[in-house]
């Protein structure tokens, strides 16, 4: 028996869900992946809707992506038949890559793009009022094949071929119904949803998800990340889904003196300690005067004073971001960053922290190079499907 936001069976490394036999219950209240304690590996998808595809294949496909889903999260194949059981004369409905492998704690995420309410389906009177796309950033630099999508489905599992496994299964059960726009995958979580987890680091060297919304606390995720259906009943135990990926100028960054690094973040590399003192879980305090530079301890332009609630009305976000590399460029420099991955009851949370961001040290050394915004529904039913309260 699952406990909220936890795991079936199996012990946990420091907190984590790291045992090859967790399985995360698919259906309740919210949807799993999102209070779930962060796994290690991401495979995220965004897919649009195909020319052709109407009402009834939408709902048609929900139904079937439901149906594959809560049967991979608890380690089982696509499909009764699966990878051998179909026979040798038809193609095999699993593509057998997970065969050996367990549930690996893998979730898979639903979410809504703005566009799937344009009218195709029938929808425009079903879109939530916040669900439009996001307003351009300071720095943007974004590019359309990173960005946007009708639908998304974000995988996370302990075992990056079962997230991968799940993502391409997926893909196949849309074919002629809804086509991949863009994927990502994420190696290494750069957050932690559970005080049991430890603090991962990101590419830059910093802890990273220290001050962060945890599942342990029921509270901040009714305050900050649930959506109450008030607008659009089927959003009701939902919550909005921001993807941004972000460039690391890996190699300008490595060039930084440590006292800089730091003082760009605003806490320490060692321990991720606020600079105003204290340990890593401290409460910064942004009055405090550094003896050495007379200022601020914590920098005017320091990333965790401008993102910081006291800075933005008390907005505050779940991140569960993962990091990635892909290869390097012509200069040899490293293609890699931050996939960032942030849940928050209203898309707004988002949009004033960023902007706050505009006058962030750190813009010197990221590119924001693909967004997208999507409405998650709530979690499913037993017999039901995601998002079926579209269509009610
Ligand atoms: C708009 C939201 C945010 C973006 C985009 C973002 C990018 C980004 N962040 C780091 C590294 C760190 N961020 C940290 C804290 C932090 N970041 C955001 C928001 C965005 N970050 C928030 C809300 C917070 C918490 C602020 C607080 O309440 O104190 C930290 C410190 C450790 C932590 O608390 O997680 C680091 C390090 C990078 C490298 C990056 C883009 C690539
Ligand atoms: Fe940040």
């Amino acid at each position: 028996v699952g406990v909220a936001g936890g795991f079936a069976a199996g012990a946990a490394q420091d907190g984590a869900p790291s045992g090859t036999d967790l399985a995360v219950p698919f259906h309740g209240k919210h949807q799993a992946g999102i209070a779930t304690t962060v796994q290690q590996h991401l495979y995220f998808a965004s897919f649009d809707m195909t020319s052709t595809a109407d009402r009834e294949d939408l709902r048609a496909l929900l139904a079937d992506w439901t149906d594959a889903a809560a049967r991979m999260t608890t380690g089982r194949e696509v499909s009764p038949e699966g990878a051998v059981g179909g026979g040798p004369y038809k193609p095999p409905d699993d593509t057998g890559e997970a065969l050996d492998l367990a549930a690996n704690a893998l979730t898979i995420t639903f979410g809504f793009g703005p566009t799937l309410f344009d009218g195709r389906f029938g929808l425009a009177g079903r879109r939530p009022k916040e669900l439009v796309e996001l307003p351009s950033f300071a720095f943007d630099l974004l590019e359309d094949r990173f960005s946007g999508g009708d639908l998304c489905i974000q995988a996370c599992a302990n075992d990056p071929q079962v997230a991968v496994h799940a993502i391409r299964n997926l893909s196949r059960i849309a074919f002629g119904r809804a086509q991949v726009r863009w994927t990502q995958l994420g190696y290494g979580r750069t957050s932690t949803t559970s005080k049991a987890q430890s603090t991962p680091r990101n590419l830059f060297g910093f802890k990273d998800g220290t001050a962060n919304i945890f599942s342990d606390d029921t509270s901040d995720l009714a305050a900050s990340v649930w959506t109450d259906g008030s607008d659009q009943s089927w959003m009701a135990g939902g919550t909005y889904l921001v993807a941004r990926k972000i460039q690391m100028l890996i190699e300008s960054w490595d060039r930084v003196r440590l006292e800089e690094q730091e003082a760009i973040i605003g806490r320490d590399k060692g321990q991720g300690a606020p600079l105003s003192g204290g340990t890593e879980f401290s409460e910064p305090d942004f009055d405090v005067v550094s003896t050495k530079a007379g200022g601020p301890a914590i920098p005017e332009t320091a990333h965790v004073r401008l993102a910081h609630p006291d800075r933005n009305g008390g907005a505050r976000l779940l991140r569960r971001g993962y990091n990635y590399v892909e290869g390097n460029n012509d200069l040899g420099q490293l293609n890699a960053g931050l996939f960032f991955l942030a849940f928050s009851r209203s898309p707004l949370q988002f949009i004033t922290i960023q902007r706050s961001l505009a006058g962030d040290a750190l813009n010197e050394y990221i590119r924001h190079i693909g967004s997208a915004l999507f409405a998650v529904p709530g979690g499913v039913r037993p017999g039901g499907s995601v998002g079926d309260g579209l269509f009610t």
